[in-house]
């Protein structure tokens, strides 16, 4: 049967543009520091492009070839502390390009999933230097059916749509996004939640690349679009604890899913 609560843990991190040793580093000092927490964590997840930034010029260079280095360490470490991961998401190269990918695992260290961004971001000229994914980030989690998506694809409600219709209670969204757009951030992912009734959960980095300034904020809403946890802009573990069988319940008090009439839109 699947388990119906989680503790979460959001590695809400700075990222080194460009520097992948660095930040590398970096995610393993966050790794153990979140496994040692007591109650020890479920799900841990972190930042979009945690292993470059948005090095997009050196890109080629810089992107973890065929996600090699990225699998052996989460792999390793959801075997050695009997944790789920949603691996942010990494520059990954492969034939035909890069890719801004997740990686999800078990609790054996087995990847069970991963998703590449669909919706690439032409305010920063990512279609430029990536290639898009071309399939949904449906999975499943210890049982329980879930989503992923990555930053920009929360503007698209029917992808969120297409989740939720496949089954997914829980959708988490690695991201880099930027100032100033904080109230588009905080209301698109509290909509896609209400709209949806399931728990949104996304890991925003913080920092300053170049120009562009991080706010953090990273969230966990529930399905009634209630704010569990959230937060401010500075490096830190976020934790929050989510009872699956909230989705479930505000399914049934307004049963949005019944009551749709797709037929006519
Ligand atoms: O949609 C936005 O405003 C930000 C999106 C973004 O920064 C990204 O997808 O990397």
């Amino acid at each position: 049967m699947a388990q119906q609560a989680w503790n979460l843990a959001l590695l809400q991190m700075d990222i080194a543009i460009g520097e992948p040793e660095r930040n590398f580093a970096k995610l393993e000092r966050l790794l153990e520091e979140a496994a040692a927490h007591e109650p020890k964590p479920d799900v841990i997840m972190f930042p979009e492009m945690w292993n470059t930034g948005y090095a997009l010029e050196q890109i080629q260079e810089l992107s973890d070839v065929n996600g090699e280095r990225t699998d052996a360490l989460l792999s390793a470490f959801s075997k050695k502390h009997g944790v789920l991961i949603i691996g942010g998401s990494i520059a990954e190269k492969k034939e035909g390009g890069v890719y801004n990918t997740i990686y999800a695992y078990d609790r054996e260290g087995g990847r069970v999933a991963d998703y590449s961004k669909i919706h690439l971001f032409r305010l920063m000229d990512e279609e430029k230097f990536l290639q898009s994914g071309e399939r949904v980030g449906q999975l499943e989690l210890d049982g329980v059916p879930a989503g992923m998506m990555i930053c920009y694809d929360i503007r698209f409600p029917e992808l969120t749509r297409k989740l939720a219709l496949g089954g997914a209670q829980i959708v988490f969204v690695p991201a880099e996004w930027p100032n100033p757009r904080l109230h588009h951030w905080r209301t698109l992912l509290m909509a896609r939640a209400i709209e949806n009734q399931m728990f949104v959960v996304s890991c925003n980095r913080v920092g300053v690349s170049g120009t562009t300034e991080f706010f953090g904020h990273s969230m966990v809403i529930d399905p009634w679009g209630e704010v569990l946890a959230e937060g401010d802009e500075s490096e830190q573990i976020i934790r929050a604890q989510v009872d699956l069988s909230t989705v479930a319940e505000v399914r049934s008090r307004i049963p949005i899913f019944e009551d749709r009439r797709p037929q006519l839109y």
